[in-house]
């Protein structure tokens, strides 16, 4: 029996747990360049640790994901966090899981509006990359550094989601 997952909109409150949301918050907003430029500071914080490791600035072009859509596996980065902020105004999903004795609970699922990002805390559970109807590049922070930041996980069962509507 397929376990199906429901879409939750993206909010820092319910998101809160698994990192935090990028957008133009204006409780964040100052303006500089003499006022003709809005600053929106400190978003969020890139975490990376570990002797040499750098935080780097990365596009990821994804392709879109075909829906219904399994949820077969998760990942974190045990060693950084990760950003992704979408280039294109599109909406897209965003899906983590808390952690349960080092495995990724059930997943919740985020959509995301075109002008939202998030960024994973480091160790976090997510899915790669859900691009949603189109091709879309985003601007991803992220760590570059020794060790392996990659751990990866398969639900015995996948999750579904059938559709990102
Ligand atoms: N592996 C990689 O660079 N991408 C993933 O971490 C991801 O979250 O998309
Ligand atoms: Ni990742």
């Amino acid at each position: 029996m397929s376990r199906i997952l429901s879409i939750e909109p993206l909010t820092q409150d319910a998101f809160a747990p698994f990192g935090t949301v990028i957008e133009a918050d204006p409780a964040s907003m100052r303006y500089i360049n003499g006022g003709n430029t809005e600053r929106f500071h400190g978003l969020a914080r890139a975490d990376v640790t570990g002797e040499g490791a750098n935080v780097i600035i990365n596009i990821f072009r994804g392709q879109p994901r075909a829906f219904p859509y399994s949820v077969a596996m998760m990942e974190r980065h045990p060693f950084g966090s990760q950003s992704f902020s979408p280039l294109d105004d599109r909406p897209w999903l965003v899906v983590v899981a808390e952690d349960e004795g080092g495995k990724p609970g059930a997943p919740r699922v985020f959509r995301a509006q075109g002008r939202q990002g998030v960024n994973y805390g480091r160790n976090v559970w997510h899915h790669p990359l859900m691009t949603v109807g189109a091709v879309n590049d985003f601007i991803v922070v992220d760590r570059e550094g020794p060790g392996n930041n990659l751990e990866e996980y398969s639900y015995e069962e996948p999750f579904v989601i059938e559709s990102a509507i």
